[in-house]
């Protein structure tokens, strides 16, 4: 595929924006990624005298070949959206170990933390209003909304992953016939917040499920293990269909996420007993003090009928009119036992 890349894994680098090593300074870090340390960093650059916050993850130099192609594939598919509730892509740092990629710094942290760490405690009632919660609902929405739009990159797979077994290829082209990217692991877990603020913004920071599927490897990871049961379609986890609606429905469970301020899906049930009770019609309850529409408009995203469930545009339409409706607004956000802090 005339592709320059690393590892013969035919991924293009060409088209990654490079950043110099040298005008990267890693300051302290941030958490654990799925390869490496994600560092908070400063990028001085080029033209410009003042030195940019940035966050850089990096991949330990003892990686294999795998997890290498797998690195810079997330970097590959990040490079492609521009989206203010997309994490930024700033650039690649891949000329020797250790391999970095550089991201616009989210300094609030991940959104199902934020929910958990903002419950309303005795001593201070929460800071979060249904305003916020409606917010963050549409961050993710309009994120979701791009990518549903963006027709899938024309970049072809690496033969040598197509032919890997029919099932593959038949994925592959189902994949690509459905012009559309599909993030298949919308969760709170993997969206980061501009700040922790009321000027907040939270923004989908986490694309390595797609990435797994594009390069047709997931199941070397575990299979069904590594799958996010608590967020998927029945069709997708009974029947391998994974389509734009697929996202709609973990959209839904994400929203449960967030009226619920970080509670954890089917508390205490295993993926077994999630998959048998959803497909069997089972769903989520209304999160204690959540609006009766935002209740009515997650259960749309969990129609059994995929073709059934609202549109990313729909919704942002709907979350917007919420967000002007006075009686939702004032609906308090209730101190709940169970929502009081974890111990
Ligand atoms: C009270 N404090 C508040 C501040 N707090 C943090 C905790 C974590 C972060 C953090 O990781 N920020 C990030 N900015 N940009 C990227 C990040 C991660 N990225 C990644 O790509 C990571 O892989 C990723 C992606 C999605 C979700 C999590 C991690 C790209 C920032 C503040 C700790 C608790």
């Amino acid at each position: 595929y005339g592709s320059e890349n690393i590892l013969g894994q035919g991924i293009d680098v060409r088209g990654l924006p490079k950043v110099a090593r040298e005008s990267l300074k890693l300051v302290k870090a941030l958490g654990q990624g799925a390869f490496g340390e994600v560092y908070q960093g400063l990028y001085l650059h080029c033209n410009s005298p003042e030195e940019m916050p940035v966050a850089v993850k990096t991949l330990p130099e003892m990686s294999t070949g795998q997890a290498e192609a797998d690195f810079l594939m997330e970097a590959a598919i990040m490079a492609k959206f521009s989206h203010p509730n997309i994490v930024h892509l700033i650039g690649v740092c891949f000329d020797r170990h250790p391999r970095f990629i550089v991201l616009e710094l989210l300094a609030g942290g991940d959104l199902k933390n934020f929910l958990r760490e903002s419950r309303p405690r005795p001593e201070r009632a929460t800071a979060l209003t249904m305003q916020d919660l409606l917010q963050s609902s549409l961050d993710v929405c309009r994120g979701c909304r791009y990518l549903e739009g963006s027709p899938v990159h024309t970049q072809v797979l690496p033969v040598q992953e197509l032919l890997q077994s029919s099932l593959d290829v038949c994925r592959g082209c189902r994949y690509l016939e459905a012009r559309r990217f599909i993030h298949r692991d919308i969760a709170a877990r993997n969206c980061l917040l501009t700040s922790r603020g009321p000027g907040r913004a939270v923004k989908i920071a986490d694309f390595g499920m797609a990435r797994d599927i594009y390069r047709a490897d997931y199941y070397k990871k575990g299979g069904k293990a590594m799958l996010p049961i608590k967020w998927m379609p029945p069709e997708a986890y009974i029947d391998g269909l994974f389509t734009c609606k697929t996202d709609v429905w973990s959209f839904g469970v994400l929203m449960w996420e967030v009226f619920s301020l970080g509670v954890m899906p089917y508390t205490g049930c295993s993926n077994r007993e999630v998959m048998e009770m959803v497909s069997g019609g089972g769903r989520l309850e209304k999160p204690f003090g959540c609006p009766q529409e935002v209740y009515r408009l997650m259960c749309e995203c969990w129609n059994p009928s995929p073709a059934a469930r609202p549109s990313f545009t729909a919704m942002q339409e709907r979350l917007q009119r919420f967000m002007q409706d006075p009686e939702i607004l004032s609906a308090p956000i209730p101190v709940v036992r169970s929502l009081l802090p974890p111990a």
